[in-house]
């Protein structure tokens, strides 16, 4: 399996190995609701770091202000290096995203699909048949590519979102939510391929995921968000030898799991901030269009 080199990034040298992500005291406000509320956070290049959390913890937020897609009115966001509020188009170009929406046309073919991301960022006409093939290939799409999107499971939607995420060669991937809605065998091979770029380009991946036992598994790292804030943070094993710490725990007994992690920090807010009716009708949107 191939996929597309990361790409080169300007003044590289200049910029010696600075964090893949760097928010600092992050906050964003939707009028009385402030999603993101002091977020500080680092992500290291090259890991597969989970953004992790409750309905409504403000994940999707913080994506988006990562991304440029929201600004940054208070605090700060950096991407190797290049302010997310000063060098947007810079942060942009090292940047492929894949939102919970629903990205790819359902009346285009996989390979029209992946074309048109291809423009959209600029792949030289020299090199975009190639690179769009070598995208299509690296998700698992090829004997696919020809057929219109709109035939394709669940699985193989996100697989092809996949793809037109990967087909500028981006340095870090922001992903959110790969996984929900599909079914095990799905949500396995939608991870098996996040693994294999990764494997083979060595890209920065930034993933949301309501899937503790994903976490515990393909993440190097992860941090627990909670009304707007990050509640802890640490490999899977240092957040579950943590809650064990925490407890005081004597070595009897089980262990705790990330999802006991996930429910500490996530207990208090069983209340009306997490998890309300527009946050439950996002996600379910969300799994309906996959599932
Ligand atoms: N465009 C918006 N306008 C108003 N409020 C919003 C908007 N987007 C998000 N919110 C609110 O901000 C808070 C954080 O939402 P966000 O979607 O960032 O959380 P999340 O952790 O990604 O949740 P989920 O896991 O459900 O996607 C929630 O209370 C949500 O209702």
């Amino acid at each position: 399996m191939t996929a597309p080199a990361p790409n080169g990034v300007p003044d590289a040298d200049a910029r010696a190995a600075p964090d893949a992500v760097s928010c600092a005291g992050l906050v964003h406000a939707f009028g009385e609701t402030t999603a993101v509320d002091g977020l500080d956070l680092a992500v290291r290049d090259g890991d597969v770091f989970g953004l992790l959390g409750p309905n409504g913890a403000g994940k999707t937020t913080a994506l988006r202000c990562i991304t440029t897609l929201l600004p940054v009115p208070r605090g700060r966001s950096v991407l190797f290096g290049y302010d997310a509020t000063r060098e947007r188009m810079a942060v942009r170009r090292l940047l492929g995203y894949v939102p919970q929406q629903l990205s790819a046309d359902s009346g285009l073919t996989g390979r029209e699909n992946v074309t048109l991301f291809a423009r959209v960022f600029d792949v030289s006409r020299r090199e975009r048949a190639a690179r769009v093939a070598q995208a299509l290939d690296a998700v698992g799409l090829t004997d696919a590519a020809d057929r219109l999107a709109k035939t394709y499971s669940g699985g193989m939607v996100r697989r092809l979102e996949l793809a037109q995420a990967l087909v500028s060669a981006p340095r870090l991937l922001i992903l959110d939510e790969p996984t929900i809605g599909l079914d095990p065998i799905a949500r396995t091979s939608v991870r098996e391929h996040i693994n294999a770029v990764r494997a083979a380009t060595g890209m920065t991946v930034l993933v949301t995921t309501h899937y503790m036992d994903e976490a515990d598994q393909y993440c190097d790292r992860g941090a627990l968000m909670h009304r707007g804030r990050v509640r802890a943070l640490g490999t899977p094993r240092e957040l579950r030898t943590g809650l064990a710490e925490r407890r005081g725990n004597t070595g009897d007994g089980e262990p705790p799991t990330l999802e006991d992690v996930f429910r500490d920090v996530a207990d208090s807010g069983l209340d009306d901030r997490s998890g309300d009716f527009s946050d439950v009708r996002s996600t379910r949107r969300t799994a309906s269009r996959v599932g």
